[in-house]
C-alpha cells in the first residue's frame, strides 16, 4: 500500500504533477492534498502508522481536522533540513505497530456480521448436502497407527527406547484438564511415555520455568508441551521461549516459528493444529498448489502458521481477520477456507464459493439444554449452510481436533528419532 502525504501549498514545484500521477496509481491508498497548516501540521509531520481510520476514502483528496491530525500524525525528521535535534530524531522516527491481535470480541461486536444461530442437530440432519465430510477422526486414527508402528521399530533399533512427552498444566481450567487427559491417553495408545506436571493456578512464573528446565534436562523427555492458555499473571512469551528448541513439539518456540516463516529454513517442529489442517487436505487428495486459500484468523497458534504453511505448499494466501472489511466477499474467492477464529458459526454459507474445501478449526462451546452436559461444541463455520456449498468440509467435533493430537504424537516421535540419531 502506498501512503502519500502531500500538501499543494507547501510542496515544491513539480509536486503537483507527481501528485496527480500518484493519485491515479492503483496502489495509492491515501492522498492528502490539503494544506498542512489547515490541519495544524508542520511539513515535518508524518502519518504515525500504516493505517488510517475507516471511513476515509482511499485515493482522492482527504482533509483532516486539527483534532484528527493530532491523533494521526506525529513529527518526523528527514535529515539535515529537519527542525528537530539529533537527539529527538530517534524518538520521533515513526514506528508502525508490528503486531496484530486475535480478537473474537471484535468479530462479535461487528454489526455487519451475523453468525448463524441454528444449532440443533435436527437442523443438521435436514441438509441434503453434497459435500464430502472429511473424517478427521478416521484420518487421525490411521496416523496414530502409523506412529505406533514406527515406535515399535524405534524401540527395536534402540534397545527399548521410547519417545517421551511432558505436559505442563498450570491451573485447573476444565477444558485444559480434558485436553491434557486426552493427550496422555493418546500417548499411551501409541507407546509414547507421558510425563506430567500439574501446577497450581497460584504458582509463580519461576515455578513453571523450573519445571520446564527439569524437562529440558531429562533425556527421556523428547517433547515438552505447555498447555495454553497460561494463567493471566504469567508471561507466556518468556515461558514458551524457555522450552528447548529441540523439544518444542508444539512448534511455538520463536526460533521454530521464525524458521517456518523464512524461505530456505526448516523448523524442527511445525505447530500441530495447522499441520493437522494441511495433513487433512493432503490425505483427502485436495490439491493445494496454485489454489487461493483464505485463512480466517491470525493467531499465533493457528491462523498465522497456517498461512505460512499454505504458502509453502504453493497456495496464494489471503488472511481475513476481525478488522477486514467485507470478510464474506474475500472468503468467497477461496478454493480452500481455513476458519480459526473462535466465534461459533461465524462463517455463513454465503461466504463459501461453490466447490470450495472448508477446514473448520473452531471448537466453541454453545448452550444446548438437550445434552447431558448442557452444552455442545460447534465450529467457526455454520456447518449446515456450508455443506450446501462446499465440495468437502470438516465437522466439529471429529475434524481438526483429533488431528491436532495426532500431529503432537508425530512431532514427539520425530524428536525422539532425532535424539537417537535416526533422523535429522
Ligand atoms: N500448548 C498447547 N497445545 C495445544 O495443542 C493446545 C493447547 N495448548 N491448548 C488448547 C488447544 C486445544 N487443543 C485441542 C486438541 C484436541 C482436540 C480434540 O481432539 N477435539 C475432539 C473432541 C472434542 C470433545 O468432544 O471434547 C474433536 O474435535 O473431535 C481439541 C482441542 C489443543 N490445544
Amino acid at each position: 500500500m502506498c501512503l502519500l502525504l502531500l500538501s499543494r501549498a507547501t510542496s515544491r514545484r513539480g509536486s503537483e504533477k507527481m501528485l496527480e500521477k500518484l493519485a491515479s496509481s492503483p496502489q495509492a491508498q491515501l492522498i492528502y492534498t490539503g494544506r498542512y497548516s489547515d490541519a495544524g501540521l508542520k511539513p515535518h509531520h508524518s502519518l504515525a502508522g500504516y493505517s488510517y481510520p475507516t471511513g476515509y476514502p482511499s485515493g482522492g483528496s482527504v482533509h483532516f481536522s486539527r483534532l484528527q491530525a493530532a491523533a494521526l500524525f506525529r513529527p518526523v525528521s528527514y535529515g539535515k533540513s529537519s527542525p528537530l535535534s539529533a537527539s529527538s530524531f530517534l524518538g520521533a522516527c515513526p514506528r508502525p505497530p508490528l503486531l496484530g491481535w486475535n480478537s473474537p470480541e471484535i468479530w462479535r461486536d461487528r454489526e455487519d456480521i451475523q453468525p448463524c444461530r441454528a444449532i440443533l442437530d435436527e437442523d443438521l440432519m435436514e441438509t441434503n448436502s453434497t459435500a464430502a465430510i472429511i473424517d478427521g477422526k478416521l484420518i487421525a486414527e490411521k496416523i496414530r497407527q502409523e506412529i505406533a508402528e514406527e515406535i515399535t521399530r524405534l524401540k527395536s533399533e534402540t534397545g527399548g527406547k521410547v519417545p517421551g512427552l511432558a505436559v505442563v498444566l498450570v491451573g485447573s481450567r476444565k477444558d485444559s484438564e480434558t485436553y491434557v487427559r486426552s493427550k496422555k491417553k493418546a500417548c499411551k495408545e501409541v507407546g509414547i511415555a507421558s510425563f506430567g506436571e500439574d501446577l497450581a493456578e497460584s504458582s509463580s512464573e519461576d515455578d513453571v520455568l523450573a519445571v520446564v528446565q527439569k524437562f529440558n534436562d531429562d533425556p527421556s523427555v523428547h517433547g515438552i508441551l505447555i498447555q495454553l492458555p497460561l494463567p493471566k499473571h504469567m508471561n507466556e512469551e518468556k515461558i514458551l521461549a524457555a522450552v528447548s528448541v529441540e523439544k518444542d513439539v508444539d512448534g511455538f518456540h520463536p526460533l521454530n516459528i521464525g524458521k517456518l516463516a523464512m524461505q530456505g529454513r526448516t523448523p524442527l517442529f511445525v505447530p500441530c493444529t495447522p499441520r493437522g489442517c494441511i495433513e487433512l487436505l493432503l490425505r483427502s487428495n485436495v490439491d493445494i498448489k496454485g489454489k487461493h486459500a483464505v485463512v480466517i484468523g491470525r493467531s499465533n497458534v493457528v491462523g498465522t502458521p497456517a498461512a505460512m504453511l499454505l504458502q509453502r505448499h504453493q497456495a496464494t494466501v489471503t488472511v481475513v481477520h476481525s478488522r477486514t472489511p467485507n470478510p464474506a466477499e474475500v472468503t468467497q474467492r477461496a478454493d480452500i477456507v481455513i476458519a480459526a477464529v473462535g466465534v461459533a458459526h461465524l462463517v455463513r454459507g454465503d461466504w463459501i464459493k461453490p466447490g470450495a474445501v472448508v477446514i473448520d478449526v473452531g471448537i466453541n462451546p454453545i448452550e444446548d439444554p438437550s445434552t447431558k452436559k448442557g452444552y455442545r461444541l460447534v465450529g467457526d463455520v455454520c456447518f449446515k449452510e456450508a455443506c450446501m456449498k462446499a465440495s468437502a468440509i470438516t465437522p466439529v467435533p471429529g475434524g481438526v481436533g483429533p488431528m491436532t493430537i495426532a500431529m503432537l504424537l508425530s512431532n514427539t516421535l520425530d524428536s525422539a528419532k532425532r535424539a537417537y540419531g535416526l533422523a535429522n
